[in-house]
């Protein structure tokens, strides 16, 4: 009995494969980890102790915290760069951050009803939470966590952002640029992941942009127009589910939903920073391309000073010599 079935899933017209699911002694999992390579790992009890931790444990022992809450008018929760608004730029986002303290995003959720905004809490743990939220994110499974980071030569753990999601509930399509193992501790998230290389079909918005790293492509309804080559993207879906643990390589991106009538579903991540020394061969891996297209929008946005200036610099030097 899998837990969820197909009518929990939103529908959408995209091609996706399969993400092997191995078990955590499996010596393929390292190979996978090391290669950039998207897998679904059980058994590794990375999380096995806080399996308590659903909302009225961390609305007991997080009461008073005052916790990074996100609303939308909808069901999507797409990030923004605060940092990179400007002010004649007129940005009207569908979801923004609403800080609360624990006990009224509980309440929240619990009154919630059809219509209302939803919510979606994305804290980061840290030792100010809370003597008994400390005590039990001590009792992860680190040792097995800190081996993977050691065997695929990882920088460090930047942070773990503890997730709470209302049923429904949709992170759009992105990529981030650490590496991420991505655990579940309560109900079902779906994830459709897509390799760097499907760069071309998924457009995200230009770097300096707030929307920098997400798609411009509107799952629900996308726009065939101006994203012609959506049609041709080709992704990885899989389900997560309790103390299963999703190996997100950076770069790659992915689209994540908690699946509907599922009720709440809470997480965990690790974001681990890239390796220092990541050799480069030829012909370049994918990701590498990322970061030099990044690099380029980002040297061509400061030497113009304006990025607006940029997409017709590179329009000037393509069309009609390197087309
Ligand atoms: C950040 C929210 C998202 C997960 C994700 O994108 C990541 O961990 O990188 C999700 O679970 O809705
Ligand atoms: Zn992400």
């Amino acid at each position: 009995m899998a837990g969820w079935n197909e009518s929990q899933l939103r529908k959408y017209n995209i091609k996706v494969d399969k993400i092997p699911t191995l078990q955590y002694d499996d010596p393929k999992v390292d190979s996978l980890l090391s290669n950039n390579k998207p897998v679904l790992i059980k058994g590794s009890k990375l999380v096995s102790q806080v399996l308590k931790w659903d909302l009225d444990y961390l609305a007991e022992h997080m009461n008073s915290i005052c916790c990074n809450v996100l609303v939308s008018k909808n069901h999507k929760f797409k990030y923004y760069d605060q940092k990179k608004i400007t002010p004649n730029m007129t940005f009207k986002p569908i979801s923004r951050p609403s800080p609360m303290i624990f006990s009224e995003f509980a309440k929240k959720i619990k009154d919630w009803k059809k219509g209302d905004s939803r919510l979606y809490m994305q804290q980061v743990l840290n030792n100010s939470i809370s003597q008994r939220i400390v005590s039990d994110f001590v009792m992860f499974n680190w040792d097995w966590i800190m081996s993977k980071q050691k065997v695929c030569k990882w920088g460090s753990l930047t942070s773990n952002l503890l997730l709470i999601a209302q049923e429904g509930n949709v992170t759009p399509c992105h990529y981030d640029e650490q590496q991420n193992m991505f655990a579940s501790i309560r109900g079902y998230k779906r994830f459709i992941l897509f390799p760097p290389s499907e760069f071309e079909c998924l457009y995200p918005h230009p770097v300096h942009h707030p929307y920098d790293r997400q798609s411009q492509v509107d799952f629900d309804n996308p726009d065939y127009i101006k994203f012609p080559k959506f049609k041709e993207a080709c992704g990885y879906e899989v389900i997560v589910g309790p103390e299963d643990v999703l190996y997100i390589p950076m770069y790659w991106f992915h689209h994540v939903e908690s699946l509907m009538h599922g009720g709440c579903t809470v997480s965990v991540n690790f974001w681990f920073k890239a390796g220092s020394v990541e050799k480069i061969e030829y012909p370049l891996l994918d990701h590498q391309k990322m970061v030099i297209m990044r690099n380029v929008e980002k040297m061509l946005a400061e030497a113009l000073h304006d990025p607006n200036e940029v997409g017709n610099m590179l329009n000037t030097i393509v069309l009609g010599r390197y087309t």
